[in-house]
């Protein structure tokens, strides 16, 4: 389990966290979710043992053989070793089994090939965050902290990459804390979201109760969208075969009903969130 409770962190003058409480269980992924700046990756550096907290309580804990792992803004590899030769590395630096077959089968637990001996500064993001999360994974941990992990990622990439957090999730119950400022990706992956403003956590729940609670419009897309006279009586915006639709969820779905009555298919729906509500930004 993550835990963390009023943890305040400042440098000098600037303040980038205040009272900052987070808690993620065994098995849950959560995502911190927050602009540049927010305080994200004070957050994770603290919970990592790397910068102290001025006051608060942080809490790691589970069954594993170490407490904790994570990857901190990108990867830290050796750039001139190659895959199997970083894990060795790291893992005799932990204290770890660094036997052949254990290395293999820590490539293998993230879908990296065995068969590559070049050095890792051929390898693409998505191999090197892979290669990364081996390494955190090295020693069994309980608790996993990844920073921005699909920064840098294709489309490809971060579906790959999601796979690999499910897994891991169904494999080892750990307890999984994702930061990023791309709430979409965040949104697929995690159970619940904490969004963090100005080194404050603002709102913590459910994913899909926070995204519903700022989703004002949904975004439809079809080549035959147009021919869908009644949908003249909502407020629409029209981009190519795409219409931004003010509606609720529930109108959304009758929506969707009404367009297959009349055979106008669908490729996609998504929702268009309100960035100023969710980060609590808005004028009042
Ligand atoms: N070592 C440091 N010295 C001084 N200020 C710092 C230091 N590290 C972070 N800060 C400041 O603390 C605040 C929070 O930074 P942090 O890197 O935690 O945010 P973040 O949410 O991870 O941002 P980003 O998404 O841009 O990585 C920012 O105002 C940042 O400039």
């Amino acid at each position: 389990m993550i835990y963390c409770e009023r943890v305040h962190k400042k440098y000098g003058k600037v303040r980038a966290l205040n009272s900052t409480s987070i808690s993620c269980g065994k098995g849950e992924i959560l995502g911190l979710v927050g602009a540049n700046g927010a305080g994200k990756t004070t957050l994770f550096k603290i919970l990592l043992g790397l910068v102290t907290a001025d006051h608060g309580k942080v809490e790691i804990s589970g069954d594993g053989a170490k407490k904790i792992g994570g990857i901190i803004e990108k990867p830290a590899l050796y750039p001139y070793l190659n895959a199997h030769e970083n894990l060795r590395l790291f893992a005799k630096m932990q204290g770890a089994d660094f036997s052949k077959i254990a290395i293999e089968a820590s490539l293998e637990q993230v879908g990296l090939p065995l068969n590559r001996t070049d050095p890792v500064r051929n390898f693409s993001m998505g191999m090197k965050q892979r290669l990364g999360i081996a390494v955190a994974l090295l020693n069994n941990p309980s608790c996993l902290l990844l920073d921005e992990p699909f920064s840098g990622l294709d489309p490809l990439g971060i579906e790959a990459l999601k796979q690999l957090i499910f897994d891991l999730k169904q494999q080892t119950q750990m307890s999984i804390l994702i930061s990023s400022h791309i709430i979409d990706v965040l949104s697929t992956v995690c159970t619940k979201l904490s969004i963090i403003h100005n080194g404050e956590i603002i709102q913590t729940g459910e994913t899909s109760t926070i995204l519903s609670a700022c989703t004002k419009s949904y975004t439809l897309c079809g080549s035959d969208i147009k021919k869908a006279s009644f949908l003249s009586d909502y407020d629409t915006v029209s981009n190519g075969d795409c219409m931004t639709i003010s509606a609720s969820a529930t109108e959304i779905s009758e929506i969707i009903f009404k367009l297959s009555q009349q055979q106008i298919a669908i490729t996609s729906c998504r929702p268009v969130l309100d960035l100023q509500q969710l980060f609590n930004t808005k004028e009042k």
